[in-house]
């Protein structure tokens, strides 16, 4: 049974290569239920590798995932993906397909149907009109659509909540107000929530957790209140300083 000193997700000596590229080297991390953590790195650090390993997207040479304590590579995949919710890169709504019908894709696809209440109610949760159900993917700005892959993810009411870049193709201002909906939303509902992202502020300032990936391994697992005291090591604080720099350079900003 779960119980809250097992940990709700935990990768144990995971490793995943393609062709030469090694991809994920032996990442053992622990992630604790009801915690917000950010996975932060350059393009082509794993992070994505790692969190699709996750719920199954692509499997470990090495090494194990458990979901409270069970092993995920017993599970069926159909079972896991219930249980965690996944918003993509790039959004990925279907595009011959109305909000609704994106919402409830899940659901369809393990031959059940989400009634018009409940997709209602998902809309609701992420401050969409009910009524925008029957609109086509392509009528909704890219900040409500993400907001639409968000309500896909919550559909079947996960435990646990991973998004792979949330924001990444939004403007700042959308991307900004996004991740402070998002981080409402994993209190409200209870989540666990694994987000990466390539932007060390938005890390800092949404995430109780960063943990700092460089060329398949974890480098630096600290809280933001460590990492901006100094802490993580050379390759966090080289990310530390950037969003650093950027506010000591706009403070210096004269009329
Ligand atoms: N399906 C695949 N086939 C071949 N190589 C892959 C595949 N998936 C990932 N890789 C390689 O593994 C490495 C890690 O990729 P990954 O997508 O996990 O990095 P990332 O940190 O998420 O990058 P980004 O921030 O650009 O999305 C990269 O060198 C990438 O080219």
């Amino acid at each position: 049974m779960p119980d809250s000193a097992t940990p709700a997700l935990e990768w144990r000596g995971v490793s995943r290569t393609f062709g030469d590229v090694q991809a994920v080297e032996d990442v053992s991390v622990a992630v604790a239920g009801g915690s917000f953590t950010a996975l932060v790195g350059a393009s082509g650090s794993g992070k994505s590798t790692l969190l699709k390993i996750v719920n199954r997207l692509v499997e470990p040479d090495s090494g194990k995932v458990f979901v409270h304590g069970q092993d995920t590579s017993d599970m069926p995949r159909s079972v896991l993906r219930r249980r965690i919710g996944y918003v993509f890169q790039q959004i990925g709504l279907f595009p011959h397909m109305d909000a609704g019908q994106n919402i409830g894709i899940g659901a369809r696809l393990s031959g059940n149907r989400l009634p018009p209440e409940r997709i209602a109610e998902l809309l609701e949760l992420v401050e969409l009109d009910p009524q925008m159900a029957a609109r086509m993917p392509q009528e909704f700005s890219g900040g409500q659509q993400q907001r639409i892959g968000v309500a896909r993810a919550l559909a079947n009411e996960p435990e646990i909540l991973l998004m792979d870049e949330p924001f990444g193709a939004l403007d700042p201002l959308t991307r900004d107000a996004l991740g402070r909906r998002v981080r409402a939303l994993h209190e409200r509902l209870g989540l666990t929530s694994v987000m990466v992202t390539h932007d060390m502020a938005e890390a800092l300032l949404l995430a109780d957790r960063v943990l700092v990936m460089d060329a398949g391994r974890i480098e630096a697992d600290e809280t933001p209140a460590s990492l901006l005291a100094g802490r993580g090591g050379a390759i966090a604080q080289a990310m530390v300083a950037v969003p650093r720099e950027q506010a000591k350079r706009l403070s210096a900003v004269r009329e």
